[in-house]
């Protein structure tokens, strides 16, 4: 059994700061956890790349040779990813014991969540490799600063949800740089009755109807939980760490583990 968080999320959302932040807090409580890089076009990393997707391919040779803009050939290698699990992706896991901890920092396009179904064939691999997979959504709490934003961020998140099918953990990043903390708290976990009244308030009557559908949807899948994030506290980290892990039975299956060998449990 593995397991692993799939971090995802619109560009700039934070990703990769995320996933260096967490291998940190990891290296610091004698923890171990593999980030691995699925962002064909990143360049710099602050933390050790344990598996890399352009070690399968090039986004610089995939944009030149078949003459493609970075979206098109951002996806190019992402379905040539997808085309490759068997022995690409396998021989790589082959490095990792049964038990590892993997991280997948994703890349921000928008549509390897909401159409694309390189994602979803790459989760289900994993499922079938027996993993443990969650996803991590980030959005970057700099956006909300009204109701507006916060439901296109819920819209974004939710097909996600609906594409991948699987648990799935909201984080509101960079809480570092938040000055009004009163204004987040509406949208961590908020109430949909005043998000109706807001969203009124702010659009044109005869959008009425569609607001409240748009509130409604969101409030049946309930999923408008955000958890605050801020990488400076070592508690925030250690919070959302614990409540993914949750998510993905990582404690869970340790312990029992640990019980299995107490030789006290032979009586
Ligand atoms: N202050 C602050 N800045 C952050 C935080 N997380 C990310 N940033 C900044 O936001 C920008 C984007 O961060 P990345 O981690 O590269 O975001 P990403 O989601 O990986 O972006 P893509 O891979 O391009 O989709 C960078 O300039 C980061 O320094 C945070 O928690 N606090
Ligand atoms: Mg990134």
């Amino acid at each position: 059994m593995g397991y692993a968080q799939l971090v995802i999320g619109p560009a700039g959302s934070g990703k990769s700061t995320y996933c260096s932040e967490l291998y940190k807090h990891c290296e610091t409580i004698g923890r171990r956890i593999n980030i691995v890089n699925l962002d064909p076009a990143a360049e710099d990393f602050d933390y050790p790349v344990m598996m890399d997707i352009r070690e399968l391919i090039s986004l610089d040779d995939v944009m030149e040779q078949l003459n493609l803009g970075p979206n098109g050939g951002l996806i190019y290698c992402m379905e040539h990813l997808e085309d490759n699990l068997h022995d690409w992706l396998d021989d790589e896991l082959e490095n990792f014991l049964d038990d590892d901890y993997l991280v997948f920092d994703c890349p921000g396009q928008i549509e390897l969540f909401s159409h694309v179904p390189v994602l979803r064939n790459f989760v289900e691999h994993l499922k079938r490799k027996n993993f443990n997979v969650c996803v991590v959504y980030l959005l970057d709490s700099q956006f909300m600063t009204d109701v507006t934003k916060f439901i296109s961020g819920c819209m974004a998140s939710l097909s996600a949800m609906v594409q991948l099918e699987l648990p799935h953990v909201n984080i509101l990043s960079k809480m570092d740089l938040v000055r009004d903390k009163r204004g987040i708290d509406n949208y961590l976990d908020p109430e949909p009755t005043i998000l109706l009244a807001e969203l009124n308030e702010r659009m044109a009557p005869q959008f009425q109807n569609l607001n409240k559908a748009l509130i409604g949807l969101i409030d049946e899948y309930s999923m408008v939980s955000f958890m605050p994030l801020n990488l400076k506290k070592e508690s925030s980290i250690k919070h959302v760490l614990a409540q993914i892990d949750n998510c993905i039975q990582f404690g869970e299956d340790a312990d029992v583990k640990v019980k299995d060998v107490d030789p006290e449990d032979d009586e």
